[in-house]
């Protein structure tokens, strides 16, 4: 019998990750190994082949690169720049035949320009730091450069109010992994046809990601959103979030190789006597599901800047609805 009770600050001995985490090595199979060949990616284009040069933000970072690898091999063209928080670095990053320059804070705006003009068909792609979600959209949004946004955090009202005020093309979510975009999706209609249906119950929250994760999981909040809109209030502050390496090899059951990537989520809804619940999971093993992800929302961008769109401010439904669900 499940026993998670309300005010669990740390894992009871019987918490489901617990349980689940005995079973690792049958979950294990699922995720894609370290010694897999570099991401599972394709290197066909989404629905019909298109190319333009795309800039990666953070590239200095995990996804960052990772997006940067994928869209090499989508056939994009990576712009040669990318910026860091601090100033004083001299570097370059190569990702295929490509070597990037990575520049300080004093420098984006210049360079941006610079890039705007050379490249007037770009699509900039942000994977930096919750701190920087607001500097950096309004800085795209300043110089009229369309933007995908998997940076997660920051002030999101202010984003959407800074994208809507310049009409700039944008394209925010806080996940990116279309399957998982599904599944909120999916919780969303549900909330919208059945709302107060869970009145009474209680939710417990649980999410695991690396150690070098600032916030707490984007996604977690937004499913939160639907089972409030069912009927069960919940404060963020309970939400339970791992990021010590040993709960997450032995509660968790994360493989060892993706330690440092992976997003776990774990929702556990119980009647008020105890005598009903509902469990839901969604795990991801490394990055190659965002950075596919990623590559088809600056495809769709792409299409829409290029379209005149009238809509400017997107998200990862409109790019599942209009045919990207591979
Ligand atoms: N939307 C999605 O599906 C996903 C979103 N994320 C989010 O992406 C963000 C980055 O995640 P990771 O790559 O794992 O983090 P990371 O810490 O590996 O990389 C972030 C990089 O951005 C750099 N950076 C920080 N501030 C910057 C700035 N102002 N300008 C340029 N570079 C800056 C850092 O130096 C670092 O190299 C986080 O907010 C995370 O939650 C992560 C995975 C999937
Ligand atoms: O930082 C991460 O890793 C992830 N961040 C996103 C979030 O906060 O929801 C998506 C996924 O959980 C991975």
């Amino acid at each position: 019998m499940l026993s998670l009770r309300p005010h669990h600050t740390t894992f009871p001995r019987t918490s489901p990750w617990l349980r689940w985490g005995r079973h690792a090595g049958a979950a294990a199979p699922h995720c894609l190994s370290a010694a897999a060949p570099a991401l599972a990616l394709e290197t066909a284009a989404g629905p019909g082949s298109v190319s333009f040069p795309i800039l990666v933000n953070g590239c200095t970072g995990n996804m960052g690169l990772s997006v940067a690898e994928a869209a090499v091999l989508r056939g994009l063209h990576l712009v040669p720049v990318s910026f860091s928080s601090r100033e004083k670095v001299k570097k370059t990053i190569q990702v295929g035949q490509t070597d990037i320059r990575i520049y300080g804070p004093s420098a984006r705006e210049d360079v941006l320009s610079s890039v705007a003009d050379e490249f007037p068909d770009v699509i900039v792609v942000d994977y930096t730091a919750p701190d920087s979600v607001n500097s950096n959209a309004e800085l795209y949004c300043k110089i009229g450069l369309p933007f995908v946004m998997g940076t997660t955090g920051g002030n999101q009202q202010l984003l959407y109010k800074s994208v809507q005020d310049s009409k700039n093309y944008a394209l925010i979510s806080p996940q990116m992994g279309k399957q998982v975009v599904a599944f909120v999706a999916l919780m969303r209609i549900f909330a919208e046809q059945f709302p107060g249906s869970f009145s009474g119950y209680h939710l417990e929250v649980l999410e695991s990601h690396q150690a070098s994760k600032k916030d707490t999981s984007g996604t977690a909040k937004d499913v939160i959103a639907c089972f409030e809109k069912l009927g069960v209030p919940y404060d963020m502050n309970r939400m339970v979030k791992i990021r010590d390496p040993e709960q997450q090899l032995e509660m968790v059951g994360v493989p060892e190789e993706h330690i440092e990537g992976h997003a776990f989520h774990l929702y556990h809804l119980t009647s008020a006597d105890d005598s009903v619940s509902f469990e839901f999971q969604h795990n991801v093993c490394g990055r190659s599901i965002y950075a596919e992800g990623t590559i088809d929302a600056a495809i769709f961008l792409h299409r829409k800047v290029q379209s005149k769109d009238s809509k400017r401010i997107y998200n990862m439904e409109d790019v599942l609805r209009e045919g990207y669900m591979r």
